[in-house]
């Protein structure tokens, strides 16, 4: 099943330096490893902010909710516009692998 989620992060202030850089190395480390097995098939930044648009492609919602659940990031993250996707008649592609 395919995800669309858009994430927003708000690390907080009072946080220290050191700390936010290891969280942020593990997010990036995390995202890698999902993206390099296919669940997590795009991230992009939006343009002029801290969030991210993404499209996940998970067994369904629980494995959804237990791999964001689980970014380094999200005690930090607004997670919103949880969309389900599926093909567009339209579409050139011969699928959508
Ligand atoms: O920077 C972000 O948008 C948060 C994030 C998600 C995956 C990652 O590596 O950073």
């Amino acid at each position: 099943m395919l995800f669309k989620v858009e994430m927003t992060v708000n690390i907080p202030h009072e946080l220290p330096a050191d700390v936010i850089d290891e969280v942020k190395a593990r997010e990036k480390a995390y995202s890698q490893e999902l993206q390099q097995q296919g669940k997590w098939r795009h991230l992009w930044r939006v343009a002029g902010s801290y969030s991210n648009v993404s499209i996940f492609d998970v067994e369904d919602n629980a494995e959804l909710q237990e791999l964001i659940s689980n970014l380094p990031l999200f005690p930090y993250m607004e997670i919103t516009a949880v969309v389900a996707l599926c093909r567009h008649p339209s579409s050139i592609r011969d699928s959508d692998a």
